[in-house]
């Protein structure tokens, strides 16, 4: 049973839970969407499978019908990340992300290059990774991770991007600082029993919809289960729960 199909809206169709797919190799990443419908969860393709399948699966997941949140977070001179970001609009991919930490001209040439695509992707920047805490971020010479998300969240916007990748934890601070519509796509997302591994800043999955997280970003809770799949419909069973709530 997926809770959220059959509902009114075409949107509200799309649980506000997107896979991140790390895996390596084709197959194994074929055999796991062959059991899953679009209207169930959105998709992640990142760093690992991207190097190692390239263009081509991204391609293959968005002629199946999933919205695919392209994380290659790009982070370099303006000049290059808004060449990348258009070649991944081009791909017909939902969302794409850069570094805040890139700056204002880096993220605003961004959104001129996708600006330019008949079908413009999300643009959304990284502001701390979640796998990241006060220590950490200490050791390169930054303070608090509320503090400095804030900050970066303040340039993504103002710089034209979408939203942000942050913590849930840091979801009520930004919902309050950048208004209703800026979007918080929320990695570190662990259900009560399971495993924080290298992630810091972490939340559950109901308690991120409670604090104001519009997309939940989930990988090895989901796809290292010995039942993913039911993992996937508890996991939106819980979210439903949680906006009915709100
Ligand atoms: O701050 C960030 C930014 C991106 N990620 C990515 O999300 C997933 C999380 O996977 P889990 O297995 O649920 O930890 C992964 O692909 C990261 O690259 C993030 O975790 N934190």
């Amino acid at each position: 049973m997926n809770p959220f199909v059959d509902l009114p809206s075409p949107l509200a169709t799309v649980s506000p839970v997107i896979v991140a797919l790390d895996f390596h190799d084709e197959r194994s990443v074929l055999e796991f969407i062959s059991r899953l419908e679009p209207g169930s969860c959105r998709l992640k393709v990142g760093k690992e499978l991207f190097t190692a399948t390239g263009p081509h699966l991204v391609q293959t997941l968005v002629a199946r019908g999933f919205e695919v949140f392209l994380d290659l977070k790009f982070h370099d001179i303006p000049n290059t990340v808004a060449s990348a970001c258009k070649v991944a609009a081009d791909l017909g991919v939902w969302m794409v992300d850069v570094h805040a930490s890139g700056g204002r001209r880096m993220i605003e040439a961004a959104r001129e290059a996708l600006d330019t695509q008949s079908a413009r992707p999300l643009l959304i920047a990284v502001t701390v990774l979640t796998s990241m805490d006060a220590s950490d971020l200490a050791e390169i010479g930054l303070s608090d991770p509320a503090g400095q998300v804030s900050r970066l969240a303040a340039l993504a916007q103002s710089s034209g991007a979408d939203g942000v990748v942050c913590s849930a934890q840091e979801a009520p601070l930004l919902r309050g600082e950048r208004g209703p519509a800026f979007k918080l796509v929320t990695p570190g997302i662990r259900l009560a029993d399971s495993a924080a591994d290298d992630q810091r800043r972490v939340m559950t999955p109901s308690a991120a919809i409670a604090a104001g997280s519009d997309y939940l970003v989930i990988g090895r809770p989901i796809t290292r289960a010995d039942e993913p799949f039911a993992v996937l419909q508890r996991i939106n069973a819980e979210v439903a729960q949680a906006r009915g709530a709100q």
